[in-house]
């Protein structure tokens, strides 16, 4: 079970993650109450161990401007809200980048990898906002290959949706916060250790 945990911001919020042994964090570069600049990342970054993939989240940016956040700040992947198409992200594969394609559930499902993507993020309609879409709804026509749960996840439902959608991964923001934008140690691990639980049955 993949885990990404999203929006960090402080150090507190990553040694956090780190000790949960989570396998990806992010950052957010796109507008969101859990903003970040890049001196904070370079920061943050040093606590970080290399087998942890960081990753920069990006919407509708110009390509230039996430190049050079993603040069500065030496993070390992980009995921892309917005309307990129493929064009934009053949010239950010370049980068060497893992390139994550975040896009609300909607069937039919785009293909894995019609941009070019390295992994699909499946996520409500509006992402960030903490709000669950019917991942319960069967079927769930849900892709091959890698991809992610998020959306309103939280450590009550992650069991319940992983046993629903059987995902490659889960990825959560709000359902790690005590507040809008300010993570919570406890629950970013009582989330990693409830994905995982849930993976671990199935
Ligand atoms: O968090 C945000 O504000 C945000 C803004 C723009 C694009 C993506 C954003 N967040 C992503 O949304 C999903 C799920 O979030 P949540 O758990 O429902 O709060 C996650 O991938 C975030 O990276």
């Amino acid at each position: 079970m993949f885990i990404k945990v999203c929006g960090l911001r402080t150090e507190a919020d990553v040694d956090a993650a780190v000790e949960a042994e989570v396998d990806a964090i992010g950052f957010m570069f796109a507008r969101s109450p859990r903003h970040v600049d890049a001196s904070t990342v370079i920061r943050l970054m040093r606590r970080i161990p290399s087998t942890v993939l960081t990753v920069g989240v990006f919407r509708d940016q110009p390509l230039a401007d996430v190049r050079s956040l993603v040069n500065i700040t030496g993070v390992h992947g980009v995921q892309l809200h917005g309307k990129e198409g493929r064009p934009y992200y053949e010239q950010l594969s370049e980068t060497g980048c893992t390139l994550i394609r975040g896009l609300s559930y909607r069937e039919p499902l785009p293909r894995h990898g019609d941009l070019g993507e390295d992994i699909l993020l499946l996520d409500a309609p509006v992402p960030g906002a903490g709000v669950p879409w019917d991942w319960s709804r069967r079927p769930l026509r849900t892709t091959a290959g890698k991809w992610l749960l998020a959306g309103g996840l939280t450590p009550e439902n992650v069991g319940d949706a992983v046993r629903a959608t059987n995902p490659w991964g889960v990825d959560v923001s709000s359902g790690i916060e005590i507040s809008r934008g300010e993570k919570d140690p406890a629950l970013i691990a009582s989330f990693a250790k409830a994905a995982r639980a849930a993976r671990a049955a199935a």
